[in-house]
């Protein structure tokens, strides 16, 4: 039977998946906030050679993104799924990418010239991550690698804010506004609704599988920041 023919019979005791996901990296979670580039980037005093960095990185980064949520529209038959996969695609382009060209700009590069910049290493891994799930992995599987990017900088976009709200010349602002968005907020909440909705129709193995992935994802999300941080460089 396929997943639109069955009825939803969530256990109603016991957390949602994606919260039980979550619960099982916590600590690593966590140490996404208090990450020294995260930090830095919320009072504004990250160097702007290690913002350049990220901002080059993740430019590239997205490009990925973007293919894997067009190979989303390819793992299911609900036509509201593949519209919301295509918008996403759309989004990751026009929004994301936009701001990562505007910041591209200051710093005098074209957004092709941003394109011949090399992966870092991590980038390099993550990547390959996100792309091998999106091709031959099941769509819970590739919903759940892409829900640590969208709900991470949701909440680090969140947290930064609060905590030390930018002030107008703050100079990564519309980075902070953009991920602190209830546009971007929507990203998150709507994959973890899809992928909520599938969880009864897992196998103990096919669950843990989703554990696996979602902390690898984390891991790698860690790992961004760390590269930007550190502005990795191969041997
Ligand atoms: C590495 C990374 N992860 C997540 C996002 C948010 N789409 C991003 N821009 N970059």
């Amino acid at each position: 039977m396929s997943f639109e023919t069955h009825p939803y019979t969530a256990d109603m005791a016991r957390p949602r998946l994606s919260e039980r996901l979550r619960e099982g990296c916590r600590s690593l979670w966590q140490r996404q906030m208090e990450h020294p580039f995260v930090v830095a980037l919320g009072n504004g005093t990250l160097p702007s050679a290690n913002f350049q960095f990220y901002i080059l990185q993740d430019a590239l980064f997205l490009d990925e993104l973007t293919k894997t949520f067009a190979y989303a529209t390819t793992k299911t038959t609900n036509h509201e799924e593949m519209e919301q996969f295509g918008t996403f695609v759309l989004n990751t382009l026009l929004v994301e990418a936009d701001l990562h060209h505007r910041y591209g700009e200051r710093f005098g590069l074209s957004p092709a010239e941003m394109t011949t910049i090399p992966m870092a290493p991590t980038n390099y891994a993550y990547t390959p991550h996100l792309l091998t799930i999106a091709t031959v992995g099941t769509l819970p599987e590739l919903l759940t690698a892409i829900l640590p990017c969208a709900w991470i900088y949701a909440e680090v976009g969140h947290h930064l804010l609060d905590t030390v709200p930018p002030a107008p010349d703050h100079p990564y602002r519309d980075w902070l506004l953009t991920y602190a968005s209830p546009d971007f907020d929507s990203v998150g909440t709507w994959i973890r609704e899809r992928l909520d909705q599938r969880a009864p129709f897992l196998n103990a193995q096919e669950e843990a599988r989703l554990h696996e992935i979602f902390l690898t994802s984390t891991r790698y999300e860690w790992l961004f920041w760390d590269m930007a941080w550190k502005m990795e460089e191969w041997p």
